[in-house]
Parts: structure tokens; C-alpha cells; sequence
């Protein structure tokens, strides 16, 4: 035999959520219906007027109007606090209740005295349930209280009166629209929390997929030693950049950065230090830049840096900054790194490619590995311009 279904933690918690919105949107739904009650008595009483005694109509009238006020006071007290089902479940419960019991006084008070208006009260009753059903369809339990509570009364008042005063049809009637109606609304009233249980769980799991998206995005984009951009969202931005300049004409430059005799870092201390190094050449650059630049690893021990909105001559001042920023401490105490780096820079011309710039760059830093390392070059044509 298969053992029951236990719902997990979560699947609990989706459960109290979902009854938490059910129960809002019913007390919403409530407010509505509470403030068009009067027109249900003033229909009552513009057809009863005449066929039942008034003493009898006000006292009803009267009645209802205290419970309305009530339910009013209760209802205000809900908003002012949010309707929290914890706190205020004893509230809705009362107002379905004093609900119930005013509609069902009708039989006490005004029926039995008209063969018209008898019937007609019956087709009142009848509408006041069917009125309620959509109000309370998020959370059944008043729905059940209202309507235990309306036909509770209407049983006690034929059961007060003397025998065949009351016409025994309306009550019949009543008890089985009333538990037809309940009977249905039920399985529908769970249909509707399990759709509001479904959206929670639709959401809930969108937004699990668009943060799994976005660290997939990151992880996609970062350099998993460094923890700085890799090639790939380097070739983004700089496609980027190229667009915006083309676009408004806003320029911008690279840095290319190759660390000067990195083999003899692996080869002296070992991968592992070199690795090291790796990391604390790429937060020292970090430390020299802008909050809009970008240091991004190229592959091995190059890394390019993205200057938006600057001018080659800027640029230089930015280079001429980092390469004094490694060569100036050790990068590494324990073992002890120093190291040097090579720089190439160039700004963006109009109407090259992404590759175009990388290549000048490129070159620039092979003059200055040339020239003797831990220098910064420029491009040849630049140089000479
Ligand atoms: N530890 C470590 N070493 C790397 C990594 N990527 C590349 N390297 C090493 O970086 C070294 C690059 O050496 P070379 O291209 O000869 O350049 P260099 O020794 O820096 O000399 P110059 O560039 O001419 O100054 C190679 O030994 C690579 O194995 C890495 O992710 N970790």
C-alpha cells in the first residue's frame, strides 16, 4: 500500500501562503458586498411593508443594521491591520455568522404572514447564498459558517412556530438549495486556492530560474581564477564600446597588460604561486582604476584594460599609473613575486574592428617587450603622428 503524501517544508509553507491570499481577497471581496447589504433590507422591506406587521419588519430591519454596524467596526479594524489570518480569522468568522443569522430572521420575523411574499422571501434567501458564494469563494470556511448560520436560524424559526404556520415548502426548499450550493462551492473553492497555490509556485519558480540565469550569465562571463571578465565578456564590451562610439561619436582606449618573465614566476615558485601572482596582478590593477574601467584577463598573463570615454593621452596616464603600481611593491610576500609589466595602448579609430584595436595594442606591447619591459609603448603610427 502506498503510504500518504506528506507535504514537505516548502510545499507547507506554499499551503499557508496560499490560505494567507485566500483569506485577503475574501475579506476584500467582503468589504464590497457589505457596503451593498442595505439594498437587499430596503428591497425586503419595500415589498414586505404592506404584507407583514411593521413592528415586526423594524425589529428586523433594526437587527440587521446593528450587525451591520458590527460587521463594519470589524471589517475597518481588518484593513487598518492588513488582513492577517491569524489575527482576524475569529472576525471574518463572526461577520459570516451575524450574516447568516440576519438573513435567516427573515423567516422569524417577516414570513408567515403573506402567501405572496412567503415564496418571494424563499427566492430572496436563495440570492442572498448564491450572492455570498463568489464573495467567500477563496475561503470556504466562512462561506460554510455563513451558510450553517443562515440555515440554522431558518430551521429554529419553523420549528418556533406552531405546527403548518410557516409554509413548510420554503424551508425544505431552502435546506436543499443551501446544501446543494455548499456541496459544489466546496470542490470549487479548492479549485480556485489550488490556482492561487499554482501562480505562487509558477512565481516562486520564475524567479529561482531567473537568478540561476543570472549566476550562469556571471559564471559564463568571469574568469574563474581571477575572478575578473574573461575573453568572452571582454569581446562583448569592447563590441560594445565600438557601437557607442559609432553611435555618439564618445571614443575610448585599451591597455594591454602582459607581465613581464612570468615563465620564471611558475618555473622558481611552482604553478601554484604563479597562479597566486595571477590573482594579485589583477586586484592591484583593479586598485589603480576608475569605477567605469574595466580589467578583463585576456588568456595566460595578459589582460586588457577598457577605458570608456578616454583619449589615448589619457590612457598613457592610466598606463604609466599601473606599470608603477606593480613595479613599485611585491606582489606576493610569501614567496616573495616582484614582477614587472609590459603595456600597449591604443585608442579606438573610427571605423576599425575589435580586432583591429587588440592587434595595434598587441604591437605596442611587443615594442615595449623589446624595448626592455616594464614600459609603455604605443602603437607605431601613434607614436609618430
Ligand atoms: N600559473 C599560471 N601560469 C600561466 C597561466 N597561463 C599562462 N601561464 C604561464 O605564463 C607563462 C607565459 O610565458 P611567456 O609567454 O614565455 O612569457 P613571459 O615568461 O611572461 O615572458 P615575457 O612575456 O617575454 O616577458 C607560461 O609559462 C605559461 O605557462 C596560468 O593560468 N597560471
Amino acid at each position: 500500500m502506498q503510504a500518504p503524501a506528506t507535504p514537505s517544508p516548502a510545499d507547507a509553507n506554499l499551503v499557508e501562503v496560499t490560505r494567507d491570499i485566500g483569506f485577503a481577497q475574501c475579506v476584500q471581496a467582503l468589504k464590497s458586498l457589505l457596503m451593498a447589504t442595505p439594498i437587499g433590507w430596503l428591497l425586503v422591506a419595500w415589498f414586505g411593508w404592506s404584507r407583514a406587521p411593521h413592528e415586526r419588519m423594524l425589529c428586523w430591519l433594526g437587527g440587521f443594521f446593528c450587525a451591520w454596524l458590527v460587521s463594519i467596526v470589524l471589517l475597518r479594524s481588518m484593513a487598518r491591520a492588513g488582513p492577517s489570518r491569524a489575527r482576524h480569522l475569529r472576525h471574518l468568522m463572526t461577520i459570516a455568522v451575524l450574516d447568516g443569522t440576519c438573513w435567516g430572521a427573515v423567516v422569524w420575523l417577516v414570513a408567515g404572514f403573506n402567501a405572496t411574499l412567503d415564496p418571494w422571501l424563499g427566492a430572496v434567501l436563495c440570492g442572498v447564498a448564491a450572492i455570498n458564494a463568489p464573495v467567500y469563494i477563496t475561503y470556504f470556511r466562512a462561506y460554510a459558517a455563513l451558510m450553517g448560520a443562515l440555515w440554522a436560524t431558518v430551521m429554529l424559526a419553523a420549528l418556533a412556530r406552531p405546527p403548518h404556520a410557516v409554509e413548510q415548502e420554503l424551508v425544505y426548499g431552502l435546506t436543499i438549495f443551501c446544501g446543494l450550493l455548499t456541496y459544489h462551492m466546496r470542490s470549487i473553492a479548492q479549485r480556485v486556492l489550488d490556482g492561487i497555490g499554482l501562480q505562487l509556485s509558477n512565481a516562486s519558480l520564475a524567479s529561482q530560474l531567473s537568478a540561476a540565469l543570472q549566476l550562469v550569465q556571471h559564471e559564463a562571463g568571469t574568469d574563474s581564477l581571477t575572478g575578473q571578465p574573461n575573453r568572452r565578456a571582454l569581446d562583448e564590451l569592447l563590441k560594445q564600446q565600438v557601437s557607442v562610439s559609432r553611435s555618439t561619436g564618445r571614443t575610448f582606449s585599451v591597455l594591454l597588460l602582459d607581465i613581464d618573465h612570468f615563465k620564471l614566476v611558475n618555473d622558481t615558485h611552482g604553478h601554484g604561486a604563479g597562479d597566486d601572482t595571477l590573482c594579485a596582478f589583477a586586484q592591484r590593477v583593479r586598485e589603480h582604476l576608475r569605477q567605469g574601467d574595466t580589467c578583463a584577463r585576456y588568456g595566460g598573463e595578459e589582460f586588457v584594460v577598457v577605458l570608456p570615454g578616454t583619449t589615448l593621452v589619457a590612457a598613457l596616464e592610466v598606463a604609466e599609473r599601473l606599470r608603477q603600481g606593480v613595479a613599485e611593491a611585491s606582489l606576493m610576500s610569501v614567496p616573495l613575486v616582484r614582477t614587472t609589466v609590459s603595456i600597449g595602448a591604443a585608442q579606438y579609430l573610427p571605423g576599425e574592428t575589435v580586432e583591429q584595436l587588440l592587434a595595434r595594442a598587441d604591437t605596442a606591447v611587443y615594442a615595449a617587450k623589446r624595448g626592455g619591459r616594464n614600459q609603455v609603448r604605443v602603437p607605431e603610427e601613434a607614436a609618430t603622428a
